[in-house]
């Protein structure tokens, strides 16, 4: 055993004695990247297991852990072999399953809470100009809410799906069920000692980001009944990113508390720790060690100057090109294969990665947003389970996968049909032909558009078009759609979204859909918490990510800070520059091998002497990309 294993170990040891069914104690262990938390977890539940297990099934409890995604969920059970002993969820799932019982109580409290949003937002109403935007969004809330009102007593059973949309006026959504799963929890003594009788350990992972009201509610629990209930928080403090996590935790925990530590990263390489040890030591004291094998790893940082309107592409092409030089890896050439590519916004990355057109309109409507993410928009699984698919399958020649998904999806083929038709073998025959006819498009080279693809899917019968595509498919902007009632606002907005994008090349469809499953060269700045690649390319730029919360330009020094983020500092407060160096964090502990830091900006100046003077990084392993593209 060397000695950073022996470290870890010690942290092991010390979680797993807080595991005692008879005097549990709570405890927050402080690790930083790559210090393999999860691994932490698993060990330790897998040894409960194995020693406790029993106990813990005779009095008819659970140890419950908490993971931050669906995906993590599914991998934390996997690695604990689907036991029993545990039941592993996310906070939406673990919330849910808490208060569905109490439909009672949850009408009252949305009966409640709905009385004093409208309140609010009627006293707003009074007070705001008629025919603003704002003026006509209240509205539509107002009278949302007046009818949620008049429904309620209805409603015979609120529903909730954790991983969807959740419409209809029995849903409920996923702000409130974590909200009232916070009341419950803090109020009502009951809803305390179900939770500790039914689990009297829970951990949380990636604690730092779980939403404030349960944290705080579990801790309340924990206060009331320290020597019944075990909490146990994994994560890292300098990796929240998003705001609804507790500010402060990790700080002023109770005396009782066990607080483990863990100072091995065991993913980076020296010089990749070097640079985050340096980033974290501005805000606290914890300073990790590499493995004693650990490999010494290359870091450098591209400078480009963003007023010369720069070729990105080429720009960041030219940079791989130099890695593969600085690194020796040769691997670095393959950028869009071989090496993991962090933007900062989803957009960034649609441009890069070569479906911008077709992602832009959609991703502009707020409404849309999410479900053009995680793939669950209204229209996107056709596109994505059917039609693409079906053109891979029909350009490969692969006959049997055709035959596959018509059987599946299409009318021409299903069972029913050929049972009913007098002629299936002519059915049959015809369905090869609309096929063939459609892939006609890609004749002599050509790439159709998505709407042309559509449209003949549409004619030839191939598969029925979903309702909401319809209009898109169908009609030309500048046609009649017959006098019909007028649709609301947005639902034009939305029509006219989806012609935008589907007038892109079909194959954006293709880089779309790696994009969304993960598997495509490129990820966000936020995406790829808890992830690790080989060689990573974290951009910079904060211009083309045109958002708020996050400015490398003011991190790095090549931009002055606004009264805003003076004010907050001085009153101690989170500033935007806390928020950007802790995502610089995240996003530079991802790297196992190599990474380059490629920072547009207005400022290069300022920007190599903030780094320097900081000691982020050498003079050597600063480079001016204007001086080398001027070469
Ligand atoms: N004790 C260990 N010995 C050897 N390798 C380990 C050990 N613990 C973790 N690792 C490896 O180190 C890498 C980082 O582990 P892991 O992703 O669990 O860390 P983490 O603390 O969750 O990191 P982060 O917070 O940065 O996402 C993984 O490749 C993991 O397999």
């Amino acid at each position: 055993m060397n000695s950073s294993t022996e470290l870890s170990a010690s942290a092991d040891d010390e979680i797993y004695k807080c595991l005692d069914l008879k005097s549990p104690k709570s405890f927050f262990l402080f690790a930083g990247a790559g210090s393999g938390k999860t691994r932490t977890l698993v060990t330790i539940l897998n040894k409960f297991r194995t020693e406790k297990g029993k106990e813990l099934c005779l009095n008819g409890q659970k140890i419950a852990v908490i993971t931050y995604t669906n995906a993590a969920s599914d991998e934390i059970k996997r690695r604990l072999e689907f036991d029993s002993t545990f039941i592993v969820s996310t906070i939406h799932s673990f919330s849910w399953e808490l208060i569905r019982p109490f439909q009672h109580d949850i009408r009252e409290w949305i009966r409640k809470n709905t009385k004093t949003e409208l309140k609010k937002l009627e006293e707003e109403q009074r007070r705001g100009r008629a025919g603003t935007k704002a003026f006509r969004e209240r509205e539509e809330q107002i009278k949302f809410k007046r009818n949620r009102l008049k429904n309620l007593d209805n409603i015979s059973r609120f529903t909730y799906n954790p991983n969807g949309i959740n419409n209809g006026k029995e849903a409920l959504n996923h702000a409130e069920v974590i909200k009232i799963t916070a009341d419950f929890l803090s109020l009502f003594p009951l809803m305390q000692k179900i939770l500790i009788s039914s689990y009297p350990i829970l951990l949380i992972d990636e604690s730092q980001d779980t939403k404030k009201e349960l944290i705080e509610a579990f801790f309340k629990i924990q206060e009331n009944f320290p020597d019944k209930f075990s909490l146990g928080l994994f994560g890292d403090t300098m990796q929240r990113i998003y705001t609804d996590g507790k500010i402060d935790l990790g700080d002023n925990l109770p005396k009782d508390w066990a607080k483990p530590a863990i100072i091995t990263n065991y993913r980076c390489p020296k010089r990749v720790i070097t640079l985050i040890n340096k980033i974290r030591s501005d805000v606290e004291e914890h300073e990790q060690k590499p493995v004693d094998n650990a490999e010494d790893g290359v870091v450098r940082l591209f400078i480009v100057d963003s007023n010369n309107i720069p070729d990105k592409d080429l720009i960041e092409k030219n940079i791989s090109s130099l890695m593969a030089e600085y690194t020796s890896d040769s691997l670095w050439e393959s950028l869009n294969s071989n090496v993991k590519i962090l933007t900062l916004e989803h957009h960034m990355a649609a441009r890069r990665g070569g479906f911008f057109e077709f992602f832009e309109p959609l991703y502009s409507q707020d409404k849309l947003k999410t479900g053009l993410l995680d793939g669950n928009l209204s229209g996107i699984s056709f596109l994505t389970q059917q039609i693409l698919p079906l053109v891979e399958a029909m350009r490969a020649n692969n006959e049997f996968a055709v035959a596959k998904i018509m059987r599946e999806y299409s009318e021409l083929l299903d069972e029913e049909n050929l049972k009913e038709s007098e002629t299936p073998i002519e059915q049959i025959k015809k369905t090869g032909e609309s096929v063939d006819s459609l892939l006609k498009l890609w004749d002599s080279g050509q790439e159709p558009s998505l709407l042309e693809v559509l449209q003949l899917v549409g004619e030839l019968n191939i598969f029925p078009i979903p309702e909401n595509l319809i209009p898109v498919t169908y009609y030309s902007p500048d046609e009649d759609l017959g006098d019909d009632e007028e649709e609301p606002q947005d639902k034009d907005e939305i029509i006219d979204a989806w012609r935008a994008a589907l007038k892109c090349p079909f194959n954006q469809l293709e880089f779309y859909t790696d994009y969304i499953s993960d598997k495509s060269a490129f990820g966000t700045h936020q995406g790829v918490k808890g992830l690790e690649f080989p060689r990573v390319m974290v951009v910079i730029d904060d211009e083309e990510a045109r958002g708020f919360m996050f400015s490398y330009e003011k991190l790095f020094g090549a931009k002055d800070l606004s009264d805003t983020d003076i004010r907050n500092i001085n009153e101690g407060k989170e500033s935007g520059i806390d928020r950007t160096r802790r995502l610089f964090y995240v996003t530079c502990s991802r790297a196992e091998k190599s990474l380059a830091i490629v920072a547009y900006t207005k400022n290069p100046e300022a920007v190599k002497n903030h780094v320097l003077s900081e000691e982020w990084f050498s003079e050597d392993e600063v480079i001016d990309m204007n001086l080398f593209l001027s070469e």
